[in-house]
């Protein structure tokens, strides 16, 4: 049998795809032949940020090598584009004077970056982000420039500017409306997403309307409406896509905003097939590639005459930001309205923000922000329409978070990664027939959860449910960023091991991908080598977050709060008076008593900071660090009738004794001297509770997020144990724990047990690390506020370092 003639005109992700399924249903239907206008074999393209970021090389986003293009016996041209089709004669004919005749024609043309029509719109520096050239010309022009301006807000937009400042440009993005990825996010998720953005050095210029591009044969400045000029280097434009129409509009087929198609990606002209972002399905064109891989399904099997079924329904759209240290997701229906109820969570202190949009027991969309870990289940719940009228509406976020069974209950044929299209079935045989342990091996072998990382938690599902036993949890290698293959654990290991002390040089030594390194690992390192090295490192300042290099928590209007020491929660007159001047000399909108019974002055201008300190003359509560928090305490046995121990005395001599001690999370504390536990030690990092004659060690304990009990660890006689044994349990959580992981999910990994087994079972060890702590102790430096007090240039410094504004704090 003669075989038929398909040409693809596209050689891009959607036209691809789908040969890869006409393939796997019928090798040898076709005699096929591909176009591209561009001279690469088809790429990730949602993977150009992952390059521009630095986490990639454009070799590693090939997809689809020339070799398998020969193996499959595909004629592929690139670098030539068809321009017209005669569709009577079934032919096409290209840039280059080509003419092929075909049985059946696939158009994926995607889109055309959407440019400004600006004067100076067509100087040197004005660019696109769409392709490989637009992203090495950033590269390259980052070399030899300062300045760039994003113009656009959005997914692309965002991803770009942050590109560019990993490239060392400063960015500007300009935005014409007054908040960000509107398309994706309410205003909450929007204003968090900008102050995060912010504080990575993302400078926005909200609202303003682009008026011209200056410069000679370069750009040099950018002009607003209103007279505001910036300027700029390069000029990046991601205002949008329009659907590529060009081949199709030029041969009389029905075009809209894209090329019209049926529920079976079929055309107004027989035989001629579209799908991708250039295709137009019932009024929608898609700009993402997830209904790509739905609608190369359905052609398939359209067109080797299988049963194509319903045919392509429409999709739900859903997103994610791939910016490092930045998590957002977003998916249907995201806004308030009428028909709508909302569940939100919103955890300031952590910077997360959860909302899930239902309407008559069905989960319709939902936003989250930072922490998007169920935003595949989310989807899955939309797309499937699950009911959820079974599961309590407030719990709904930890009802998704704890069901195992979506993956159980998924088909093999639906999609786990939606950014690499790989579906259940596609990840099972991966893991069966090669022998997979590890999300990263999956990830190596099928591309799921190579791009934004969304599905790694359905990924691990599937390893739990097809290994069983084999596959234990937690196993996974987790780098501490994308900008190295190493975990937490082996940095560690290497800073002792190599003797590494400084930033630059870890990163240099361990072949860190950028050389900056980024929000995320900054940070760490910076408290890696401080714990390794107690006595002798300089703590880089740089590398901290905003709150912990101001020496205040940054509050939501950009003004500071400022939580002066009250050892144990306890106050008295003259401090209480001091407070209460401050409050009047600097108009202080808000005192509030904290959880940890410390007060917070609220509002403070940025630059009253230091006179503020100066005024309290208080050491700093610390509010802000990674550090010992607060040691809470009960009343005890000098007034209440029930206590039988003197906790305030116990609390304030430790706080005093830890105070400064530099964590890799923030560690609260709390003793009550009687089981009712006024202190709350039962939710306290560590927690102590007086009874009969003794003190009881509760660890790991949390009232946050994830609330959870403390452990009791032991029982001890004397205050005298127990400043010991929490010396010894902190700095085992200090050498041990990943940065930013709390008490609480550091001690559900490692096991009370084992904690159990190191300090009260191995008094050498035990004994080992209270003398480490004493060390680390013994180099804390003094308290930070009097420092700015006292040093005109550490004043100085504080307003002016170009320090690092990272994520999350
Ligand atoms: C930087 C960036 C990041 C992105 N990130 C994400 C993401 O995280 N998640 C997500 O879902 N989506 C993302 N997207 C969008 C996603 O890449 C697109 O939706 C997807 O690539 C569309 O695939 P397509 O095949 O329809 O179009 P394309 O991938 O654009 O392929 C079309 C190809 O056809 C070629 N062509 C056009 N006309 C002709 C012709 N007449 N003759 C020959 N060849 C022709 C074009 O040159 C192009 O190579 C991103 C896009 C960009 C630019
Ligand atoms: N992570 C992802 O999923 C991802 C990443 C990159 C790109 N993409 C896709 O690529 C396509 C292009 O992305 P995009 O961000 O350019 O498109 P977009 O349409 O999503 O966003 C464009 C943004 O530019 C703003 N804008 C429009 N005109 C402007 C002007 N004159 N000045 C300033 N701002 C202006 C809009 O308000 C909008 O927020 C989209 O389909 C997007 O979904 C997706
Ligand atoms: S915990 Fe016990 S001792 Fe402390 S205040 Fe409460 S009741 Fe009194
Ligand atoms: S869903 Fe984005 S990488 Fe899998």
């Amino acid at each position: 049998m003669t075989k038929r003639k398909l040409v693809l005109v596209g050689n891009g992700m959607a036209g691809i795809r789908c040969l890869e399924e006409i393939l796997n249903i019928d090798p040898e239907r076709f005699d096929i032949t591909v176009f591209g206008s561009e001279p690469h074999p088809n790429y990730n393209r949602i993977m150009l940020s992952s390059v521009l970021q630095g986490d990639t090389t454009v070799d590693d986003i090939v997809l689809n090598s020339y070799e398998w293009y020969a193996e499959n016996n595909i004629q592929l041209y690139t670098g030539e584009t068809v321009e017209k089709i005669d569709k009577d004669t079934k032919q096409v004919f290209t840039d280059k004077g080509r003419s092929v005749p075909y049985d059946d024609l696939i158009l994926a043309t995607g889109s055309h970056p959407f440019m400004l029509p600006l004067p100076g719109a067509d100087k040197d520096g004005v660019i696109a982000f769409r392709n490989i050239e637009d992203c090495e010309t950033m590269i390259d022009t980052s070399k030899k420039y300062e300045r760039a301006v994003v113009i656009g807000g959005g997914l692309l937009g965002l991803e770009a500017a942050r590109g560019l400042l990993n490239l060392g440009m400063e960015v500007d993005v300009v935005h014409i409306l007054d908040y960000l990825m509107e398309r994706q996010l309410d205003p909450t998720a929007s204003a968090m997403l900008q102050e995060e953005l912010e504080k990575q050095g993302m400078n926005f210029l909200m609202n303003h309307h682009t008026e011209a591009i200056l410069g000679k044969k370069r750009v040099e400045k950018v002009t607003f409406k209103g007279g505001k000029v910036v300027k700029a280097d390069l000029v990046v434009m991601a205002v949008g896509i329009k659907p590529n129409v060009d081949v199709a509009k030029a041969s009389d087929i029905e075009t809209n905003r894209g090329i019209i198609v049926d529920d079976y990606m079929q055309t107004s002209a027989p035989d001629i097939y579209s799908l991708g972002e250039c295709a137009e399905h019932r009024e929608m064109v898609y700009g993402l590639v997830a209904p790509l891989w739905e609608q190369a399904k359905v052609l398939a099997k359209q067109i080797c005459g299988v049963d194509a079924e319903n045919g392509y329904q429409g999709s739900i759209l859903s997103t994610k930001l791939k910016v490092s240290g930045v998590d957002v997701f977003s998916a249907g229906e995201f806004n308030d309205s009428q028909n709508n109820k909302a569940i939100r969570i919103q955890d300031e202190f952590e910077g997360i923000y959860k909302k899930v949009v239902v309407r008559d027991n069905r989960i319709v969309g939902s936003v989250l922000f930072g922490d998007t870990t169920e935003g595949t289940k989310l989807l899955n719940m939309i797309n499937n329409e699950t009911d959820i009228s079974e599961i309590g509406k407030v719990n709904i976020l930890q009802s998704v978070d704890q069901s195992e069974s979506i993956v159980i209950d998924m088909d093999d044929s639906e999609i786990i990664c939606g950014c690499n299209g790989v579906s259940k079935g596609d990840i099972v045989s991966a893991i069966k027939e090669n022998g997979l342990a590890s999300i990263a091996e999956v990830r190596d072998c099928t591309n799921a959860s190579r791009s934004c990382g969304t599905c790694k938690g359905l990924v691990g599902d599937l390893l739990e449910h097809t290994l069983g036993d084999e596959f234990e949890v937690g196993t996974e290698k987790e780098t501490v960023c994308a900008c190295t293959t190493l975990t937490h654990e082996e940095v560690v290991a290497e800073i002792r091991d190599k003797g590494l002390s400084h930033t630059r040089e870890v990163m240099n030594v361990l072949g860190w991908s950028t050389p900056e390194g980024c929000s995320k690992c900054r940070p760490a390192i910076n408290y890696y080598l401080g714990m390794v090295h107690p006595t002798d490192y300089e703590d880089e300042q740089e590398s901290r977050f905003v709150n912990e290099r101001m020496h205040a928590n940054i509050q939501n209007n950009g003004t500071y709060s400022v939580v002066p020491r009250m050892y144990g929660g306890v106050t008295n007159a003259k401090d209480l008076r001091k407070i209460a001047d401050v409050a009047d000399k600097y108009n202080v909108p808000l005192l509030k008593v904290t959880g940890g019974q410390r007060i917070d002055l609220l509002g403070i201008k940025k630059e009253d900071l230091p006179s503020v300190w100066a005024d309290l003359d208080m050491p700093s509560g610390y509010a802000y660090g990674k550090t010992i928090r607060t040691v809470k305490t009960c009343v005890g046995e000098n007034f209440c009738r029930f206590g039988t121990q003197d906790s305030i005395g116990l609390g304030i001599e430790i706080e005093k004794k830890f105070e400064r001690l530099n964590t890799p999370h923030k560690v609260k504390m709390g003793v009550s001297a009687c089981p009712r536990n006024c202190a709350e030690s039962g939710i306290k990092d560590v927690g102590i509770v007086g009874v009969d004659g003794a003190w009881e060690i509760y660890v790991g304990g949390n009232g946050g997020t994830d609330l959870r009990a403390g452990d009791l660890l032991c029982r001890v006689k004397t205050s005298e144990e127990v400043l010991e044994m929490i010396a010894a349990y902190l700095q085992l959580y200090r050498e041990n724990a990943r940065y930013l992981e709390r008490t609480s999910h550091w001690l559900e990994r490692v096991g009370l047990d084992h904690v159990k087994s190191v300090l009260l079972e191995d008094q050498d060890m035990k004994e080992q690390l209270v003398s480490r702590m004493d060390i680390t102790l013994s180099a804390i430096p003094g308290d930070p506020w009097k420092k700015f007090i006292e040093s005109e240039k550490d004043k100085e410094e504080l307003f002016q370092s170009k320090a690092l504004e990272v994520t999350k704090s």
